[in-house]
């Protein structure tokens, strides 16, 4: 739990990394850190992120590089609204994501953002449909549960969706986006490391999240499974998904738009 909130806390001096093209013109970004810090507070304390200010636009493809232990999980975990900074500002498309309840994050986070992981995390005894089908049961509870008031007619007429047949439609769709409609009925354990990442992939576009956040996503895989992820990857932008992506890999960081360092908690664009 953070000790201390201070959105907007008086580090407008801190300079921006840069603004990316969208936001140039006009468009919101899809992240906007302002002067973030966490500390961890053992003994003694760890400075993970010291005043990150940067700004991510829609269709950006930033790769996240650093050593070990230099702050890159925190900076995802941050992004990814799992954690709190200890002070600064985190708009997530425009909404100011520091001093939300949980309740309220955890609904952003299950509409906004999907995540990649290195291990796939796919459940071994459940088709490729139902794990996909399953990120709306766990993962978006702010979707796929009770309609909000904010939601308005058209979430009313979305509840009619969110049955298990307007589940299963919505994961075709995801499966389509990564090319695995022919394997929906195969269980995870028949499938090659590439094609579970890609499974991983459609479930953590469930939802139509608008940022995609991957931890080492090609760790696993041989380079033409890594190819084929990063050709998929390619499309997602091309298709307006905005992606950051931790690796230690070239040939991963090699395809972003952009790329930035973390060491010792401090950022720097390259
Ligand atoms: N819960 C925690 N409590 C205390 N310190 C932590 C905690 N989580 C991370 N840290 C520390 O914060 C720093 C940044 O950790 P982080 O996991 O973000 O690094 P990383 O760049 O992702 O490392 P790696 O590449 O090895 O995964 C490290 O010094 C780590 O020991």
């Amino acid at each position: 739990m953070p000790d201390v909130i201070r959105p907007g806390n008086g580090h407008t001096d801190v300079p921006d990394v840069t603004a990316p093209e969208s936001s140039r013109a006009g468009v919101p970004d899809v992240i906007h850190l302002d002067g973030v810090s966490r500390v961890f507070l053992t003994e003694p304390p760890v400075h993970a992120l010291s005043m990150i200010s940067l700004r991510v636009g829609q269709g950006d493809y930033m790769a996240i590089v650093g050593p070990s232990g230099s702050g890159k999980s925190t900076l995802l975990n941050t992004l990814g609204l799992l954690d709190r900074p200890t002070s600064g500002s985190y708009l997530l498309d425009g909404i100011e994501t520091t001093t939300l309840r949980d309740g309220a994050r955890t609904r952003l986070r299950g509409r906004k953002i999907g995540f990649v992981y290195q291990s796939f995390h796919l459940l071994p005894h459940r088709t490729v449909a139902e794990n996909v089908m399953l990120a709306e049961v766990y993962g978006r509870s702010g979707r796929s549960g009770r309609r909000r008031a904010e939601d308005g007619p058209a979430g009313v007429r979305a509840g009619a969706a969110f049955g298990r047949r307007g589940r299963r439609r919505r994961a075709e769709e995801a499966l389509e986006k990564v090319g695995m409609t022919h394997r929906v009925g195969f269980l995870p354990g028949r499938l090659s490391g590439g094609e579970r990442q890609r499974v991983a992939i459609a479930r953590a576009l469930m939802g139509g999240p608008s940022l995609l956040l991957c931890d080492e996503p090609t760790g696993n895989l041989d380079s033409r499974n890594t190819e084929a992820v990063l050709d998929l990857f390619d499309g997602l932008r091309d298709q307006g998904l905005t992606l950051l992506v931790i690796t230690h890999e070239d040939a991963v960081s090699s395809r972003a738009g952009r790329r930035v360092r973390i060491s010792d908690g401090v950022l720097t664009e390259e």
